[in-house]
């Protein structure tokens, strides 16, 4: 139950956020149908085997998984005396890791930390310690690779056979992100768009 629990949700909100956030940014927006319709070309659906030439979806995911991960990694415990930052940390203690802290953090990702620029990780691991959306070490996500994977087609998808308008006098500069909740962080407000056919034959 605690499996099912801890993929669907954290793979769900993550999902949404990418495309709240894809949506807030046209030029993004723009950027990235460019790529996935011009690597898919005329086919009806996007193919698994398309994905591995969309690098820049690739970073859209990324940089929603800095900006958005699950709050908190699995806690952890102190097994021998360290300092860190001129703290004694002794054995027996208990450590909460604040991955949302890290992925937000101005003073590794600079003035512009909250932006959602994805190009910012060009050349840039998932699993470096400046994020950690899927935690580290050996009780590291063992389905990380997989729910990148899910998100990625899921995406493709979408923004391959739909345009996206934001309805009800919203616009991508006013559109509420407000974030709320534990163990998951996910939108307050629930994200509604209009969906547009691209390219379909009826
Ligand atoms: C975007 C989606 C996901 C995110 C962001 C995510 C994130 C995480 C994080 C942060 C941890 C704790 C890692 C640590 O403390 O170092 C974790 C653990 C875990 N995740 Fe995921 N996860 C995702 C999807 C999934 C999926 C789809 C599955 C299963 C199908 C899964 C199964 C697990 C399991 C079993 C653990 C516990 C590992 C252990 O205790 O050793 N996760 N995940």
């Amino acid at each position: 139950m605690n499996v099912i629990n801890g993929s669907v949700d954290t793979t769900t909100a993550a999902t949404i956020w990418a495309i709240s956030e894809i949506v807030k940014n046209p030029r993004v927006m723009q950027k990235l149908q460019g790529e996935i319709r011009s690597c898919v070309g005329g086919k009806p659906r996007v193919d698994e085997s398309d994905i591995t030439q969309m690098t820049y979806l690739k970073l859209v995911v990324k940089e929603t998984l800095r900006l958005h991960p699950p709050p908190f990694l699995l806690v952890r415990e102190c097994v021998s005396h360290c300092q860190i930052d001129g703290y004694d940390i002794l054995p027996g203690t208990r450590i909460l890791i604040n991955s949302w802290g890290i992925g937000n953090d101005s003073r590794i990702w600079t003035e512009n930390a909250t932006e959602f620029y994805p190009e910012r990780l060009e050349n840039f691991e998932v699993d470096q310690c400046e994020m950690v959306p899927f935690g580290g070490g050996r009780r590291s996500c063992p389905a990380a690779n997989m729910a990148t994977s899910i998100i990625e087609f899921t995406i493709a998808n979408l923004f391959y056979s739909f345009d996206w308008k934001i309805p009800n006098g919203v616009n991508n500069d006013n559109l509420d992100m407000e974030q709320e909740g534990f163990p998951v962080i996910k939108r307050k407000v629930p994200l509604c768009l209009v969906p547009m056919k691209h390219n379909w034959e009826d």
